[in-house]
């Protein structure tokens, strides 16, 4: 029962709902994302299915016509998964697999699969551990519940419930356990980072794939793993850098996606505690993607759940080199313009009226207007540096013109 499901994607099929808060075009970018992450998690998306339904149905989250429909696609193309966008309740993913006798997975479940996948440390694969067993308990509970309302009382004093009361208990067991050791842990990552004496420091934050570990390979001159995939980096990196005659320590994290699963938001508390400790955080975006600016929302919510979100940030727009407005032909008299026409021009502007000039655009691939980021950088570091030690003079000697 406890065994990890070997998980083999290749075949998977997408569901997602159309309602008040999300229109056709949004599920459609959604489920991009999803098909996205899929990949990252090995599988290929065979078929998107899409449903208008205000209130998902409590037994199955889509309509038992759509439902069907599901059903017959998965068993004539043996579709391994089925994934959908939202997260179900435990119940619905028991009557769903019953249903489709294939694996169900929710956007939480598919998200903790990359991570437990990608875990490479010991440390990252504790954490990852917690949020699957912290995910998975309820899904227990939902099976006991499930199969004492079907069968009653009579029948369920029996070996039943004592197997899946034994599972709980085995469940509950092993959190406490990872918990202990978590906090062991935590105990020596602030004492290493306490040791890191009075440097200021600078931690990149961001959605996942913007280029975080690219640009800290760049400014760093460090090797962080970088991909096109999703979640490439989970643990944290820390190099110290030195711009002009300032030294501080940078440091790289694990990337923010909408929705991340409040499971791993909590058991990566302590690698995240480098974004919460930061004096300034760099908040990389990727200005090529459509949604870039729902992402800095995602990125802001998590922030604001791990109360960093008033922290002194930096806005890095990344990937200039990728970005292209989308164009309105010259005859074409019905299209309104739109933020997707904007010009990077257009968006410097728009952003210089919100936060001045805590904005730079860059692309860390190309080397692209990293002079101007790294004076931004050093303006904000020497600010904090000469506020909370404004006799040391720490400093290296000027040399101002050598960024
Ligand atoms: N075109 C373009 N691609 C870039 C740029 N910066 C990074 N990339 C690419 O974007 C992908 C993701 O880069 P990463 O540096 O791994 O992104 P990340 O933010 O660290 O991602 P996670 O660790 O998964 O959160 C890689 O394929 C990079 O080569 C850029 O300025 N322009
Ligand atoms: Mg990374």
């Amino acid at each position: 029962m406890l065994e990890k499901k070997s998980i083999d994607y290749e075949k998977a099929v997408l569901i997602g709902v159309i309602n008040a808060v999300q229109n056709e075009a949004k599920v459609n970018e959604y489920l991009d994302e999803l098909e996205f992450l899929t990949y990252t998690a090995g599988g290929e998306v065979q078929k998107r299915f899409t449903q208008r339904i205000e209130v998902p149905n409590p037994k199955t989250y889509i309509g038992s016509g759509k439902m069907q429909e599901v059903q017959e696609y998965v068993k004539e193309h043996e579709i391994g998964s089925v994934i959908f966008d939202d997260e179900l309740s435990p119940a619905q993913q028991n009557n769903i697999e019953k249903l489709l006798r294939c694996k169900i997975l929710d956007r939480t479940g598919l998200i903790l699969d990359i991570f437990a996948q990608r875990a490479k440390t010991s440390y990252a694969r504790t954490q990852v551990e917690l949020a699957q067993y912290e995910y998975l308990l309820p899904r227990l509970t939902g099976l006991w519940t499930h199969l004492e309302r079907q069968r009653g009382g009579i029948g369920m004093r029996g070996p039943g419930e004592t197997e899946i009361e034994t599972d709980r208990r085995i469940v509950r067991d092993r959190i406490a356990l990872l918990k202990k050791k978590l906090t062991k842990i935590d105990r020596q990552m602030e004492t290493q980072r306490s040791n890191r004496g009075s440097l200021v420091r600078v931690a990149l934050v961001g959605y996942t794939n913007v280029g975080k570990s690219t640009l800290m390979n760049v400014i760093s001159k460090s090797e962080v793993f970088a991909e096109n995939k999703l979640f490439a980096t989970l643990d944290t990196t820390v190099r110290k850098v030195v711009i002009g005659n300032l030294p501080f320590l940078l440091s790289d994290t694990v990337g923010f996606i909408r929705k991340l699963p409040t499971q791993l938001v909590e058991s990566f508390k302590s690698t995240l505690d480098e974004v919460r400790e930061a004096d300034l955080l760099l908040h990389v975006v990727d200005i090529s993607h459509p949604n870039f600016e729902e992402h800095i929302d995602s990125v802001n919510q998590i922030l604001d759940e791990i109360k960093s979100v008033d922290k002194k940030t930096i806005m890095v727009f990344n990937k200039i080199d990728q970005y292209q407005a989308e164009t309105i032909d010259e005859d074409d008299l019905i299209t309104e313009p739109t933020s997707a026409h904007f010009t990077i021009e257009d968006w410097k502007k728009t952003w210089f009226n919100k936060i001045g000039d805590r904005a730079v655009f860059i692309s860390a691939l190309n080397k692209e207007n990293l002079e101007e980021f790294r004076k931004r950088v050093y303006d904000e570091v020497r600010d904090i540096h000469v506020t909370r030690f404004p006799y040391n003079n720490f400093l290296y000697p000027e040399h101002l013109d050598e960024y």
